[in-house]
């Protein structure tokens, strides 16, 4: 069950209705192949787009299935909305169906949405192919829904599906289906790429000649099967849309759709048109972050503004500009959307990188050009041997934290280790592993069995050092990760092992090398205990 967030100290604010952010990851971003969504997990991501102070929420499609009729139910009465519009779904009126007895058209009044998205054909293809019928019925289907709903009392939005491709095939008709919806009272007409197909200069000049020839106000939908959905948002914008429609994190139909968080970035610090309520744009990344989560997939990394490399520096010429002033690198502050900037050790690195690091973490090199130069040659012949310092945070610290002490710091010193598998006739296996180490002038030898042979070493070395660091106790291995450096020597090949560790507080990785996988895991245990020690503020032996 994922937790449901408390919305934020900033007060309930009216969201202005000249430019509609549109978001609809719960209907378009839950067609993802891998999200499958539970009605509680849609009500979590509703606070979370309402927090973020969205104009519109576009539910799912209330009728097509029960957990989407359940959501509208439950979001009605669970959800005091302080920024956004709860909006549903669906279709227009089916061809040769009367509006007023059509049942999909009855749900979506029967969810109490006060906002209706209808879903029409704008394409002459698909109006004689996938609903069999004449161009002339859709457009009564168009006008006929659009004006039944608004004389409920519903705002209405119609989403013109493949507008791009059918206005490419036939101008005159899309053209007309815009004109049909704006007269019977649709607020706004969105144009879609249902496709994806289409570059952003296509959409500047389609969405310009629309809107001059309709006088209707405009919306874009845009997927991104050319990898520019947001791209061609920012087109449409250009143009003169004022409705966006996007997905957190740009979920959606095949290979997604356009992505909430640029596109209201790139609104808010680009255009200078401010989207969302005051302070909400430094959540972005918090947001972002809290979505993936619901929705259970890892947030992007690589995303544009939010993922945690967005800020990383690597390239040692970068660290020299940035040690300056970090806008030669960046083009904004990654503050204002809530990330931060990284520096990454590697043998990409130069003197400025870690100068840098040791700045992110808090430890005082000086200015002593000798030292850094001293890290960037062991940094660069590790890198070279099979080690990886941007992905091993802790073992980096544990390096810099010596050349800077002119000593190793260590809290243990380890006399000898030995792990035994033994294969048994039953097909299973035993796993054994021996540790014999000196820590605060004591000799200890453990011994322990695991589920296999790094699991028992981690145990015997835990079991050694627990008496005497209680504060081991606390560590967590959360993820071990195994990487061949070397594929073209099999079995002889060197070995790359990254651990992650937790206190229950924070996370950290360390790594290991070597051309033996188990000595490689000790290595990075070994970085993963003496790490962990330090946090806790232990005084080293070594
Ligand atoms: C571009 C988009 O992403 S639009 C969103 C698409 N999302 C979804 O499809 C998810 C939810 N969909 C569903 O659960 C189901 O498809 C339902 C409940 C909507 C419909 O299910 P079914 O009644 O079994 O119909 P089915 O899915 O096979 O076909 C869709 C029907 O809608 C008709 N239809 C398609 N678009 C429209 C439209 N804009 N207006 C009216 N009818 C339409 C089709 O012609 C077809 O009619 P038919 O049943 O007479 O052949
Ligand atoms: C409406 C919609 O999701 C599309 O046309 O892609």
């Amino acid at each position: 069950m994922t937790d449901v967030p408390e919305p934020t100290d900033v007060p309930a604010q009216a969201v202005s209705d000249d430019f509609h952010v549109f978001d609809t990851t719960l209907r378009d971003g839950a067609q993802r192949e891998g999200i499958n969504l539970t009605v509680s997990d849609k009500l979590t991501i509703a606070r979370h787009l309402d927090d973020f102070g969205v104009g519109f929420i576009e539910g799912g499609w209330p009728g097509a299935n029960p957990r989407d009729t359940e959501f509208f139910e439950r979001a009605r009465t669970e959800i005091g909305f302080r920024h956004a519009q709860l909006v549903a779904f669906g279709a227009t009126r089916k061809a040769g169906v009367r509006v007023e007895d059509d049942a999909q058209v009855a749900a979506l009044l029967d969810s109490q949405a006060p906002v209706i998205t209808l879903v029409a054909k704008s394409h002459v293809g698909h109006v004689e192919l996938a609903l069999r019928t004449t161009p002339e019925e859709n457009l009564a289907m168009v006008r006929d829904t659009v004006a039944y709903l608004r004389a409920q009392g519903r705002r209405v939005f119609l989403d013109c599906e493949h507008f791009f491709d059918g206005y490419a095939l036939d101008p005159v008709y899309a053209k007309q289906v815009v004109r049909t919806a704006s007269e019977a009272g649709a607020d706004v007409v969105v144009l879609c790429d249902t496709n994806g197909g289409m570059l952003p200069a296509q959409i500047t000049a389609v969405v310009r000649t629309v809107l001059a020839d309709t006088g209707a106000r405009l919306g874009i939908h845009a997927q991104d099967d050319t990898g520019c959905a947001v791209a061609n948002t920012l087109a449409a914008v250009d143009a003169g849309a004022t409705h966006v429609q996007c997905t957190a994190n740009g979920y959606g139909e095949r290979v997604g759709n356009s992505n909430l968080f640029p596109v209201v970035a790139a609104l808010e610090l680009k255009y200078g048109r401010h989207v969302l309520p005051e302070g909400k744009l430094a959540e972005t990344t918090r947001i972002s972050h809290a979505i993936a989560e619901v929705v259970n997939l890892t947030p992007s990394t690589h995303q544009p503004y939010v993922g945690v490399s967005a800020f990383a520096h690597k390239a040692g010429l970068h660290a020299s500009a940035i040690k300056v002033d970090p806008d030669l690198y960046q083009h904004i502050d990654p503050a204002l959307v809530g990330n931060t900037m990284r520096m990454l050790v590697s043998d990409m690195a130069g003197r400025a990188s870690i100068e840098l690091k040791g700045k992110e973490l808090g430890i005082d090199l000086g200015g002593d050009r000798e030292l850094v130069g001293r890290v960037v040659e062991r940094v660069k012949e590790r890198e070279l041997a099979g080690y990886t310092y941007e992905a091993a945070d802790a073992s980096f610290e544990l390096l810099l934290r010596e050349e800077v002490r002119g000593a190793p710091l260590r809290y243990f010193t380890v006399e000898s280790w030995r792990a035994i598998v033994e294969d048994r006739p039953d097909g299973t296996h035993a796993n054994e592993a021996t540790v014999k180490l000196w820590a605060k002038g004591e000799r200890i030898v453990a011994t322990a069995e695991g589920n296999g042979p790094v699991n028992a070493l981690d145990r015997a070395l835990r079991g050694s050092l627990e008496r005497i660091y209680p504060q081991l106790a606390r560590l967590e291995l959360v993820d071990y990760k195994v990487r061949i450096l070397e594929g073209a020597q099999g079995t002889g090949s060197i070995t790359r092992v990254l651990v992650s560790t937790s206190d229950g507080q924070g996370e950290w990785s360390t790594v290991g090398v070597a051309e033996n996988v188990i000595a490689a895991s000790w290595q990075a245990l070994d970085d993963a205990y003496a790490y962990g020690l330090l946090r806790a503020g232990v005084e080293p032996q070594g």
